[in-house]
């Protein structure tokens, strides 16, 4: 059991955003969110975390309504990174990093030792523990993405939620973060628009354009030429490499 969105709908400004999405992630596996700028993937995640409330539909925790539950219960099971994390100013990486413990906690407790080892190792396994007295103001984009995966993954969630992560991040770091969420064995949800990336390290896929679903399943089932122009509309020639597919984009699909 995990989280699910079961037809789910959200409108802003009178125009419908999501449209009767269901997402159902299979535990331990990583759920890749693709679809073109705007398609509704940031809102989905959102409805996932319940940060936002579907219009219509429910998500659920384990069978449970999600707006049932306190942020707590919530926060203990689902850690969330979005794009653009603003954090203030005057903290250090180590306090960003501790704040993923907050659902923890009791209030005012002082931190236990399985709070700094929780700390401690999302440091090291994101590449930051010689990083963790540095203000926060002082680190790069790619430093803080990783601070913000650090946080998350501090607060030892079950479900991973995130939005975009490789944003900012050299190849190198984005190679290195994709394979982390893949070994974590955590059900995450996971925005990407890098398509090979997605091809290389999501179990499955699930692909929306204007608000809808418009194709779900294995890399192989979903990457396809027909997808991509349809959905992209963009030429691409798909092969294999390594059993997965691999994407050469080839230009615009052609006005006719
Ligand atoms: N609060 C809001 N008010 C009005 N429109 C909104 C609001 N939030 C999102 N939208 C619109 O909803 C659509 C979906 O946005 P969303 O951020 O979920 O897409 P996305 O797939 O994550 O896009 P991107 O790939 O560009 O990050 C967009 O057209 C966006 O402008």
């Amino acid at each position: 059991m995990t989280l699910r969105a079961d037809r789910v709908s959200r409108g802003a400004d009178g125009t419908l955003i999501l449209d009767g999405v269901s997402l159902t992630p299979r535990p331990g596996e990583v759920t890749g969110l693709l679809g073109p700028n705007g398609s509704g993937k940031s809102t989905l995640l959102r409805l996932l975390a319940g940060v936002l409330a579907p219009a219509s539909g429910v998500v659920t925790l384990d069978g449970r309504p999600l707006d049932g539950l306190s942020r707590r219960t919530v926060a203990r099971r689902v850690a969330v990174v979005e794009q653009q994390a603003d954090t203030q100013v005057a903290l250090t990486v180590l306090d960003v990093v501790r704040l993923g413990r907050v659902p923890h906690r009791r209030a005012f407790a002082p931190a236990s030792p399985a709070d700094e080892e929780a700390v401690r190792t999302a440091l090291a396994r994101t590449g930051l523990a010689d990083r963790a007295d540095r203000a926060w103001h002082t680190l790069s984009g790619g430093e803080r993405q990783r601070a913000q995966i650090a946080r998350a993954l501090a607060q030892e969630p079950r479900e991973l939620l995130l939005d975009e992560p490789t944003n900012h991040l050299d190849i190198s770091h984005q190679l290195a973060l994709l394979a982390l969420i893949t070994e974590l064995r955590l059900t995450s949800v996971v925005a990407l628009h890098d398509l090979n990336l997605a091809a290389m390290y999501c179990d499955r896929l699930v692909v929306l354009g204007q608000g809808r679903v418009v194709a779900s399943g294995t890399p192989d089932d979903v990457l396809t030429e027909t997808l991509i122009a349809d959905v992209y509309g963009v030429r691409a020639a798909v092969t294999r490499a390594d059993d997965r597919p691999h994407i050469r984009f080839l230009g615009p699909v052609a006005d006719s």
